[in-house]
């Protein structure tokens, strides 16, 4: 398979690199500076499921260099997906798929609407990753799960053929008949447990000893099972008691990949993630008191 990978960051240099281990042919379609750390340093990944290490991997820097790919995983920060477009559309023009794996939920209609519905699957991935200073992998979770399904009747076929794929990786992957419920489900968990984390700085640990201060992520949580309803996908009281047990069971010191941009002093997602909820709720005339007031905790630290 032809798999092209926009944004060889923690998420897109992890799973291009697994691709690879796995046979795939992987280009890393990166802008000059990242291009330039790749040509230097290479790919090593430093992980629980095995190390691997891409001394000399496929660089392009224009989707031109390109000649035909069958999947590109778009793996840029929420903030960065507008930049992606142009590269998008001259990929899908050759035929491939776009597999998004970033977190949030505005970005899958909006590549609908500028690529073809046809083009866009759904994706999300469940890892704890990120780069060092040599641009290299540190994954730091045991798991590693790659999420994706069809978002259209016409896209099982490349399901299937990434399915074939990651049975030859490490990763964990899984074709989910029912993505778009599964995006939401993680949707909900993120804006709560990114909300919570980057507004009180605090790992989950701390948070939990306040029942105060836990409740927010909760009612966070019900705000966005009453959105999603809005959007016509239900997520059912024992899928948010779920989410509500994965807070409480994550070890003390874990914390959201927002909270660790807020702590390096990096951009933050929460326009994509919080802000995009709030959109989507006055849309369809919802209420979402609680994850309004956490959007406007955390957005004096978006752009340090
Ligand atoms: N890290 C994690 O553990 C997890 C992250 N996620 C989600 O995954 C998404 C990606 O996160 P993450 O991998 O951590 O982010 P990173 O910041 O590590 O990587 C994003 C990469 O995108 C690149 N990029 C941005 N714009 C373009 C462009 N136009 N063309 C090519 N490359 C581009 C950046 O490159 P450049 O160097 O040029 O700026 C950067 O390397 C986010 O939505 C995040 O919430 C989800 C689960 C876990
Ligand atoms: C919760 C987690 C770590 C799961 O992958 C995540 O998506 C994030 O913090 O951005």
């Amino acid at each position: 398979m032809d798999i092209v990978i926009i944004g060889a960051g923690a998420l897109g240099a992890y799973f291009g690199s697994r691709f690879h281990e796995g046979g795939a042919n992987v280009t890393f379609l990166v802008r000059e500076k990242r291009a330039k750390q790749l040509q230097d340093k290479g790919i090593k990944v430093y992980s629980p499921k095995g190390d691997y290490e891409l001394l000399d991997p496929k660089i392009a820097t224009s989707p031109t260099e390109i000649e035909h790919a069958d999947l590109v995983l778009v793996s840029v920060k929420g903030y960065h997906i507008q930049g992606t477009l142009d590269s998008l559309k001259t990929l899908t023009e050759k035929g491939a798929h776009v597999l998004p794996v970033l977190n949030g939920i505005e970005h899958i209609s909006m590549l609908q609407d500028q690529l073809g519905k046809d083009f866009i699957l759904g994706g999300l991935s469940f890892i704890i990753s990120t780069l060092n200073g040599d641009g290299h992998v540190i994954h730091s979770s045991d798991f590693d799960d790659l999420i994706f399904g069809p978002l259209q009747p016409t896209q099982t076929t490349i399901c299937q053929e990434l399915e074939d794929v990651l049975e030859k990786t490490t990763i964990t992957g899984t074709n989910n008949k029912t993505i778009l419920k599964e995006l939401w489900k993680k949707y909900m968990f993120i804006t709560a447990f990114s909300g919570i984390t980057t507004a009180t700085n605090l790992s989950i640990g701390p948070i939990r000893e306040e029942a105060d201060t836990f409740r927010i992520a909760e009612m966070i949580l019900q705000e966005m099972k009453v959105l999603a309803k809005a959007y016509n996908v239900e997520i059912l009281e024992e899928e948010v008691e779920a989410a509500k047990d994965k807070l409480l069971n994550l070890p003390a010191e874990a914390t959201s990949s927002m909270h660790q941009d807020r702590r390096k002093g990096l951009t933050l997602e929460v326009d994509h993630l919080q802000g995009g909820a709030i959109r989507l709720a006055k849309a369809v005339g919802v209420d979402i008191p609680y994850t309004e007031t956490i959007y406007g905790s955390i957005k004096p630290f978006e752009k340090q």
